[in-house]
């Protein structure tokens, strides 16, 4: 048996190939030179026409306190073979690097990088697992809120997630990622707790069963409640859960808040009418019907498109697990490393298929907003030196399919990332959960409805200016004749 460490940091929260390299690195005295490394996903999940970046504040929070704690150091030292002035390196190591990124709310897309970390290559390279780690869920359930969300439009959206939930992390992460998609509450408590995020529920099936009678148990729950809510499928949901609700509800009168029912199995279109003409004729016309059962953004159309009378809509598993697809599939790619002189050079990662081909360099990622209508015209990644603000007429094409192009020139140039992370102090200030979901809602605004659409979006530009396209032909050119020259024989 192994022995068992604290669990007291999150260094070793990584893939042992990370430290290894770090070893390899440092034993070859190059682990201090300056490494730029991006963070990007390449297909749009869920088919969506956009993305919700999420998952800054929590990367921030690592960053800030990367460290090996002594039980780390303990559990290398007796576990592995580093050695042990490698250790003491590692010991002393914290993160000293510069970060920009895309704030959380933003909307973001394939192929741009959503995160940039500089830094020497020992700190860079070892925090990429947990970086990927956080971004990847956070983003993807953003992501899928916002596309559930799309779908409700106004009416009330719950998460209801936490107990399908891939494990406790995913469950409080995921309910705050559900809320920067546009959820308007969820029913963990602790989320609420730590992110100020509106706490919502009813209750369950339990309440009924323990009660052995539906009419006692809703009793019960209105005098000790003033807002109610009552599950009303346990037995039979318009012979006996929707009369019993009415029954206490009248019963009780002005001493509750009677704020409706839910229903949670059953054809959901046809009991929500039947409910709502039931609530209707019993006088409780404000009463809410809610809804929870499996629903997710296909369901919940449907259930419109059949003209369900739901006002309220309960959303679990297939949010919070991102049923459909359960990967965002961000990686952390290099794109500059320091060489021997101090100079910052441009690296490429070639593949057969030219989509994963990397963009090598340190570059600059803005939205061309069309100040005409106020429509996001695309993404146009440039050069860190290039400055697309002051063109007067400024070219946009396809960097697969180059004759795809057009040409804006009422246009504002807007950079999305930002420095978050400079020499390893924060400079950002960490904006408040509403505000971000506000600023969702703005981006979204400034997005042209084809992209928005949750079937067969449009796909929207992610363009690479002249510069940075030439660059990354004459890097690809580079590698192909040292192929072809064979690497080592140089
Ligand atoms: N009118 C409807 N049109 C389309 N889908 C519906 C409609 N009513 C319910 N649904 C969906 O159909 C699925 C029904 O799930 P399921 O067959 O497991 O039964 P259930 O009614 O939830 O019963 P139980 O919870 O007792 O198993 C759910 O995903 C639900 O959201
Ligand atoms: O369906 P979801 O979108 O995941 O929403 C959450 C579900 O959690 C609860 O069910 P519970 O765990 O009691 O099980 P149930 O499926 O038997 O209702 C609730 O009644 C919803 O059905
Ligand atoms: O409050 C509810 O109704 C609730 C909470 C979690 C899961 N299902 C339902």
């Amino acid at each position: 048996m192994k022995k068992h460490y604290d669990d007291d940091g999150l260094a070793l929260h990584t893939d042992l190939y990370q430290i290894n390299m770090i070893q390899t690195y440092w034993q070859d005295q190059i682990h201090n030179r300056k490494a730029v490394f991006e963070l990007f996903f390449r297909k749009m999940p869920f088919g969506n026409g956009y993305a919700v970046f999420a998952g800054l504040e929590k990367a921030l929070s690592y960053l800030q306190k990367f460290a090996f704690t002594s039980s780390d150091i303990e559990y290398l030292r007796s576990e592995m073979s580093y050695p042990e002035e490698f250790l003491s390196y590692l010991e002393k190591l914290k993160f000293t690097g510069t970060v920009k990124s895309m704030e959380e709310g933003e909307l973001v897309f394939a192929n741009e990088p959503l995160i940039r970390i500089e830094a020497t290559l020992a700190e860079a390279q070892l925090v990429e697992t947990a970086l990927l780690n956080i971004v990847n869920y956070q983003t993807l359930i953003a992501t899928k809120a916002s596309r559930i969300k799309q779908v409700i439009g106004d009416e009330q959206a719950l998460e209801f997630g936490s107990r399908r939930a891939q494990e406790m992390d995913a469950a409080i992460w995921g309910a705050r990622a559900a809320f920067i998609g546009g959820f308007d509450a969820t029913s963990n408590v602790r989320a609420g707790k730590m992110f100020g995020i509106p706490v919502a529920g009813t209750h369950a099936h339990a309440m009924v069963q323990a009660y052995k009678d539906e009419y006692i148990a809703f009793h019960k729950y209105a005098e000790s409640h003033l807002d109610c809510v009552f599950l009303v499928d346990t037995y039979d949901t318009l012979k006996s859960g929707v009369p019993n609700a009415i029954r206490v509800a009248k019963e009780l009168g002005d001493k509750i808040n009677f704020k409706g029912i839910r229903l949670d199995s059953g054809d959901l279109a046809y009991l929500s009418k039947e409910a709502r003409r039931m609530l209707d004729v019993a006088g409780f016309t404000k009463a809410k019907i809610t809804a929870s059962s499996d629903l997710d953004e296909y369901t919940i159309m449907n259930l419109k498109a059949q003209g369900a009378r739901i006002d309220t809509w309960g959303i679990g598993t297939k949010l919070i697990t991102a049923y459909e697809q359960p990967a965002l599939g961000a990686v952390y790619k290099l794109v500059a490393i320091e060489n021997e002189s101090g100079e910052l050079t441009n690296t490429i990662k070639i593949s057969a298929n030219p989509e994963k081909v990397t963009t090598p360099g340190l570059k600059r990622v803005y939205r061309i907003i069309n100040t005409m209508n106020g429509k996001a015209e695309g993404e146009y990644i440039a050069m860190d030196d290039e400055n697309p603000g002051a063109e007067e007429r400024l070219k946009m094409f396809d960097p697969v399919h180059t004759y795809i192009s057009k040409f804006i020139t009422c246009f504002e140039a807007r950079e999305l990332q930002i420095p978050v992370i400079v020499n390893g102090e924060m400079v950002y200030e960490l904006p408040e959960l509403q505000d971000i979901q506000k600023k969702l809602e703005r981006n979204l605004d400034e997005l042209w409805s084809e992209y928005k659409r949750s079937l067969h979006p449009e796909k929207y530009p992610v363009d690479l200016s002249q510069k940075c396209w030439d660059t990354k032909m004459r890097c690809i050119e580079e590698v192909k004749a040292k192929v072809s020259e064979g690497f080592n024989d140089k």
